[in-house]
């Protein structure tokens, strides 16, 4: 019997991870487990970007922090990794722009079982440096097809959540031609949440309805409201958030004394940067 050879699949999660959550490394599993149930692929990395501090969303704090807590997170993980490029660019990237820089830097080849162990712990010496402030390596290459892949095959997906999804149909705060980018270049993959109606979305938009081969809709069954504002907003109170977020990140927190009632206010007066961005005079 003949077997297709499977996709290989790199996700990507941007947001803000402030704090990471339980949910935030379920969206990955949820994700692995509905691509590879479809038996056309196989999810080899899952990359957390947290967003840089110029995103000005309220209540944001330092990325370092958040870099360091989504590390934490997944230091259990063999597949889940942390990479703080975006984190680091002095001024808020565009999503559509965070994919293409991971798809011309090529896949990750920390997770390559091809690459033999000899050559991987080089690169890892050489890379030492970047490792240790939550980078990662990548081969340097760069192709375009309709679907783009790496040479080696490898598909670059962007995860997210319902809301973010929605949140393409809010007037300036996505570029149309940066969602055609998402969708019809590298695909989505997106993760069911209260109070978000996935499918109904897709089928009332015309671009997301044309690209719907390239997004998969991942039902979670098991519904929870857990949220990073749920998590500040418990924090603020004194309550108590263990078993939401990983033990290690609930103990950084801790340790930092992050998230207050001043924490809280930081951006409170600023247009986030995309509405600042698709609005300012510099946009056409
Ligand atoms: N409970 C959830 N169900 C599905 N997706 C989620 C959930 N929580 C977060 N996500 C997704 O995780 C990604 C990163 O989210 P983000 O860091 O903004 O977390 P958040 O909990 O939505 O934050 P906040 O409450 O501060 O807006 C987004 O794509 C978001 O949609
Ligand atoms: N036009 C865009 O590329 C655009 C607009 C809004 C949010 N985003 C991204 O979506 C993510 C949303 O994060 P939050 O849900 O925490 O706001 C962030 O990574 C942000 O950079 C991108």
């Amino acid at each position: 019997m003949e077997t297709q050879a499977r996709t290989k699949v790199v996700l990507l999660a941007c947001g803000s991870f402030n704090p990471i959550t339980n949910m935030h490394l379920r969206m990955f599993e949820l994700a692995k487990d509905c691509l590879e149930d479809t038996g056309q692929y196989v999810v080899v990395k899952g990359l957390i970007s947290p967003v840089g501090d110029g995103y000005k969303k309220k209540g944001l704090i330092e990325a370092s922090h958040r870099v360091k807590m989504a590390m934490l997170a997944t230091e259990t993980s063999d597949w889940i990794k942390v990479d703080s490029w975006e984190s680091l660019q002095p001024e808020w990237v565009e999503t559509a722009k965070v994919i293409r820089h991971y798809h011309e830097l090529g896949t990750a080849e920390e997770n390559n079982d091809e690459v033999d162990t000899v050559k991987k712990k080089k690169r890892k010496l050489e890379n030492n440096k970047q490792d240790l402030d939550g980078s990662f390596s990548y081969k340097t290459r760069s192709c375009k097809k309709s679907m783009v892949s790496t040479d080696d095959g490898y598909q670059l997906k962007l995860l997210c959540g319902g809301d973010v999804l929605e949140s393409f149909g809010v007037p300036n705060l996505w570029k149309p031609e940066d969602i055609v980018e998402i969708v019809g270049n590298y695909g989505l993959v997106c993760i069911t949440r209260n109070g978000c109606d996935a499918h109904k979305f897709i089928h009332q938009s015309e671009v997301l309805w044309n690209y719907r081969k390239n997004i998969h809709v991942v039902r979670e069954w098991v519904t929870n409201d857990i949220s990073a504002t749920h998590i500040r907003r418990a924090l603020r109170r004194g309550q108590t958030v263990r078993y939401l977020l990983p033990d290690p990140v609930l103990n950084y927190i801790k340790k930092q004394g992050l998230y207050s009632a001043e924490s809280e206010q930081k951006n409170a007066d600023v247009i986030l940067a995309p509405l600042q961005r698709n609005t300012g005079p510099s946009s056409s």
